[in-house]
């Protein structure tokens, strides 16, 4: 099944937009793990379990597992292998290289690890995309606008065709007609959206930067649907996956994603 046959399939099934991101911190586990021999693993498990019928894809952050060596690229495995078959897997690395470091980032993604789509980063063109482009049931997911401060450095910078984000979102539309591709932009800028949305009318768009970076709900949602009502998943991490820090936090993980499955429902005035 392709990156979109899945994503439609599970937010139907689950009635949701909400994407749980896992970006483990070692520090922030709760405390009665962290003596097994795969606290992370043990931690995602759990977190997987208790929001495998709320969400309608996963992002592991491969930033969180790699740092921890190969302990991390175990529990990355683990946490992919977790997953429940036909949820829609995102591998968050913002990858971007020349072409042949990309095939291998390409390769590392879609074939060692086995995920959906992965995210990219643009900025070095054409090549550079060309080789996620190969694996046609995929999606990369291409940074546009990100949610941080700083994006405004670079991402908002006056280009004679325009500021640089709208660029960007042409510049995916036109290589969408080659492989298949969304947009990362920042839950933070919700009227960049619309304009992003009006460009981009069909591609996907991951929205991170709800939860801790205080992205605005109502406003993304309505900005970002597309003319069929879908086209977006929105991504929150630290505030479902460390809700509690205690041995409730799976079942606080599963009441912060239902919390926000339940605000984005109402912002797209839909059925729960
Ligand atoms: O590509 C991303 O996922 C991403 C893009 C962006 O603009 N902002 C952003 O926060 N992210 C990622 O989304 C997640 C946000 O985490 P929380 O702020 O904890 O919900 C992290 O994994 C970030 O690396």
């Amino acid at each position: 099944m392709s990156f979109f046959e899945k994503y439609s399939d599970t937010v139907q099934r689950n009635n949701s937009f909400v994407c749980v991101g896992l970006d483990p911190d070692p520090a922030k586990l709760p405390e009665h793990l962290k003596g097994k021999s795969d606290p992370t693993l043990a931690f995602l498990r759990e977190i997987i379990d208790a929001t495998r019928d709320i969400a309608c894809a996963y992002k592991p952050n491969f930033a969180f597992f790699g740092a921890q060596g190969i302990a991390g690229w175990e529990a990355l495995q683990g946490a992919i292998q977790a997953i429940p078959n036909g949820m829609p897997i995102i591998l968050d690395f913002k990858a971007g290289d020349i072409g042949n470091t990309a095939e291998q980032y390409a390769y590392m993604a879609y074939c060692q690890l086995g995920v959906d789509a992965v995210t990219v980063n643009p900025l070095m063109g054409t090549d550079a995309i060309g080789p996620f482009f190969a694996y046609q049931n995929g999606c990369a997911f291409l940074l546009c606008l990100t949610s941080n401060p700083g994006s405004a450095d670079i991402l908002r910078l006056n280009t004679d065709q325009g500021v640089l984000y709208e660029v960007l979102a042409h510049k995916a539309v036109e290589w969408s007609q080659t492989g298949p591709c969304g947009l990362v932009v920042g839950a933070t800028h919700p009227n960049d959206l619309k304009t992003i949305r009006a460009i981009a009318t069909d591609l996907p768009i991951l929205l991170p930067g709800v939860g801790v970076q205080g992205g605005q709900t109502n406003a993304i949602v309505q900005n970002g649907l597309n003319k069929k009502g879908s086209g977006i998943l929105i991504n929150s991490s630290r505030s479902i996956l460390y809700a509690s820090s205690g041995t409730d936090f799976a079942e606080a993980a599963r009441q912060s994603a239902e919390d926000l499955r339940q605000v984005l429902n109402s912002a797209r005035g839909g059925k729960r």
